[in-house]
């Protein structure tokens, strides 16, 4: 298997091979590309500092459209955090293999707090966190409604609310705690839309942090990565959740695939940039079209990862002209195909026991829960994980997750919906969709996992 997938990673000219010397002086997350500057400036942050972007009319209109009808007054809140760059949080994921250790202490001494430490995470039992659940939807506390598809009504939909005390006292010593599940992964958020500086490359020198919008750590998170896994990241560039996933454990393997010769340079500087050398023999780079895996590598994964190609909504509302715009929703109409044979391959790549992991960065239920249910009804042997108590629940603190109470039994077996026109957007039954709202601008991001039964 091995001999099969070195040969088929592309025949890669030198700049692709992230082994190579480190030459590269563009970073992966974005950040760097838009600031040309050279060497690494003091770790001062500041405010975004994004320029007025104007949002393309067509783009918005046709988010208006759609998006009031499936979400309702949230939508009004979500729009205002997109259509508002200055708003932005940014989350700074530490590189474990960086040898510079002093990032921990600066950023707290600014204000940043560690998201995923288990300290501020309330520990709630099973049933506890099942009473909060309900018990707040009956107050209809910090709630909005939201209108849906003909199988959902307005007020079925609520953002969960946050969980900031245990409000029983303590939890019952035999029952499971509620807590998010054990990971290296480090990741630092602000309150406020401040942005620690991005690193320029050093020569020799792996970046010590990532720039990142920290719900597209959760897609990691509901990975669970454990060390000697085999892993899949099917749509990888330009590499943010490789390298998240190389934060969290050690697999055998990870194989990187990307199609897009570009972008795969860019996936290919973000590994040179961020893990050391003596990692190449367990992290590959292919350059498949995704959907052949389920073919040529059927049944050899642990783990897959599908961060699949979408309508990437923050940045498809500042296209740069209505032609493009206009292009973006015409490709918007297409991209459920493609995301369906995307997991459809994914399912097909992982043994059976293993996991894949749908997500997406639109709020868009038609490449959300529509892809998750319409290919669950092609693999019977296929469930959906609720990531619930697992994720929404410990991180609602930071993240806006909506919910539909009255489906939210702990213990529930997800059942695929029967095939409908409309996409049902049972987000806690399918996947867990975060949201953008004013003081939690994180999202979107929507995530599924599946497991193939055994
Ligand atoms: C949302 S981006 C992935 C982001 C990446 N996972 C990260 O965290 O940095 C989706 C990627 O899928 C790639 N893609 C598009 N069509 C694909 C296909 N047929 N098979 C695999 N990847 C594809 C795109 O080129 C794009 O780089």
């Amino acid at each position: 298997m091995w001999r099969r997938i070195c040969v088929e990673l592309e025949t890669t000219p030198t700049h692709l091979q992230w082994l190579a010397p480190f030459t590269c002086s563009t970073g992966p997350d974005g950040a760097l590309q838009r600031n040309k500057q050279r060497g690494a400036k003091k770790n001062k942050i500041r405010k975004t500092g994004e320029s007025k972007r104007h949002p393309c009319p067509a783009v918005l209109e046709h988010f208006d459209q759609q998006y009031s009808e499936e979400l309702g007054d949230l939508w009004a809140r979500a729009r205002a955090v997109l259509l508002d760059p200055p708003s932005w949080q940014y989350g700074v994921m530490l590189n474990r293999f960086s040898s510079v250790t002093d990032i921990t202490q600066i950023l707290l001494s600014q204000g940043f707090s560690s998201l995923l430490s288990q300290a501020d995470v309330p520990e709630l039992s099973r049933n506890d966190a099942s009473t909060v659940s309900n018990s707040t939807h009956q107050k209809g506390a910090d709630t909005l409604s939201h209108p849906c598809s003909s199988k959902c009504r307005p007020e079925d939909f609520r953002l969960l609310p946050c969980i900031t005390s245990h409000p029983l006292g303590q939890p019952r010593r035999s029952e499971l705690p509620l807590r998010l599940p054990r990971s290296s992964l480090q990741c630092y958020i602000h309150p406020r839309p401040l942005r620690f500086p991005s690193q320029a490359h050093r020569p020799g020198q792996l970046k010590q942090y990532y720039l990142l919008n920290a719900a597209s750590l959760l897609p990691v998170l509901a990975l669970q990565v454990r060390d000697g896994d085999t892993v899949l990241d099917l749509c990888s560039a330009p590499g943010g959740k490789a390298v998240a996933i190389m934060q969290s454990a050690t697999p055998a393997l990870l194989c990187c695939n990307e199609p897009d010769p570009h972008r795969r340079a860019w996936l290919a500087k973000t590994l040179e940039s961020f893990l050391p050398p003596s990692l190449s023999s367990r992290v590959m780079v292919s350059a498949q079209d995704g959907r052949s895996f389920g073919k040529s590598e059927a049944g050899f994964y642990d783990k897959v990862l599908v961060d699949a190609p979408c309508s990437n909504d923050r940045s498809w509302l500042h296209s740069s002209c209505r032609h493009q715009g206009q292009q973006r929703l015409e490709d918007r109409a297409k991209l459920p195909v493609l995301q369906t044979q995307l997991l459809r391959s994914a399912i097909s790549a992982v043994r059976p026991g293993g996991v894949v992991v749908y997500s997406t960065c639109t709020l868009s239920s038609l490449e959300n829960c529509a892809v998750v249910e319409a290919v669950l009804n092609d693999f019977p042997g296929a469930e959906v994980e609720s990531l619930w108590e697992e994720i929404a629940l410990p991180l609602s603190k930071y993240f806006a997750f909506i919910s539909r109470p009255g489906h939210k039994r702990l213990d529930a077996k997800p059942s695929p919906c029967p095939p409908t026109d409309a996409p049902s957007c049972s987000h806690d039954k399918l996947g867990i969709l975060v949201v953008p709202q004013p003081g939690k601008t994180w999202g979107p991001m929507f995530l599924s996992r599946i497991r193939k039964k055994g």
